[in-house]
């Protein structure tokens, strides 16, 4: 299988600082790859090199072949992104959001049919600065969508969505990777990343703490529910206890 991502010991640090150290990361085509960690525990910076938005320090970058630094405007045809927090304009619909996004690609998507599947084509003519959190949530992942990308990058999935509308964006995510379309998250919600994970990397304070599937975190761990897992993975205090015991 096709690999789309391509990390290969990835250092990024900040006036000296350290913020990603050593991370590798491979994502093959049509899987769904979740970067988890704390706030501050460098998923961010790591997507932002991988992007191609930001310049590591050392380490090599590929998506879909290519160098994100050296082939911006190629890969600005094929990478979809959604942002938390998108830029637009005050007065501007979600319509004509719609428009203006599709009006900067060669190739879309129907964003009438997104609007549909993500469950807001009745707020087309509505402002976007007067839809709820999670409605704005929805439309900034279909956002994403309109360039009919190969590969897509979704940073905190679905912070702010009710419980149906969680669902229902999983629903549509599933459907697209039947489709092949690769995907790369952030969330911190561990239901959500069962769900929808083939594989992932838990980053704590810029380092790799796990990799691999799921299931493989839960066999590694003196747990049996992911959740617990991750926070055993990704929470200081409790391995700090097991080091002071450990050396007792
Ligand atoms: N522009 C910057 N200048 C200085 N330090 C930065 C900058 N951006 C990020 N950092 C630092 O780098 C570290 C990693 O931040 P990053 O935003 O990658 O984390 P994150 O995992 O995405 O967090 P969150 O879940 O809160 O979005 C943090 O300690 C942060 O303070």
């Amino acid at each position: 299988m096709e690999e789309v991502i391509n990390v290969e010991q990835l250092f990024k640090s900040y006036n000296g600082l350290p913020a990603v150290e050593n991370v590798n990361i491979s994502v093959k085509r049509g899987m769904v790859f979740g970067l988890l960690g704390a706030n501050g525990a460098g998923k961010s910076t790591t997507i932002e090199c991988i992007l191609g938005t930001k310049k590591p320090d050392s380490g090599t970058v590929s998506i879909l072949g290519m160098n994100p630094l050296t082939a911006r405007k190629n890969l600005f045809e094929r990478v979809g992104v959604q942002f938390q927090e998108a830029n637009y304009q005050d007065k501007i619909t979600v319509g004509e959001l719609c428009e203006v996004t599709q009006s900067l690609y060669k190739t879309t998507a129907n964003y009438r049919d997104l609007l549909k599947q993500f469950g807001i084509s009745d707020k087309l003519k509505s402002l976007v600065s007067e839809l709820s959190g999670g409605q704005r949530q929805r439309l900034f992942i279909l956002l994403a969508l309109i360039p009919n990308p190969e590969v897509v990058f979704l940073d905190e999935l679905t912070t702010g969505l009710d419980a149906k509308a969680r669902r229902d964006v999983w629903k549509s995510l599933s459907d697209l990777k039947s489709k092949g379309l690769t995907i790369l998250l952030t969330s911190h919600f561990m239901d959500e990343v069962e769900a929808l994970c083939d594989s992932v990397c838990i980053l704590k304070n810029g380092q790799t703490v796990f990799y691999g599937t799921v299931n493989e975190a839960i066999a590694s761990s003196p747990f049996d529910k992911f959740e617990d897992a991750y926070l055993w993975y990704t929470d200081e205090e409790d391995k700090d206890n097991g080091n002071i015991s450990d050396n007792a």
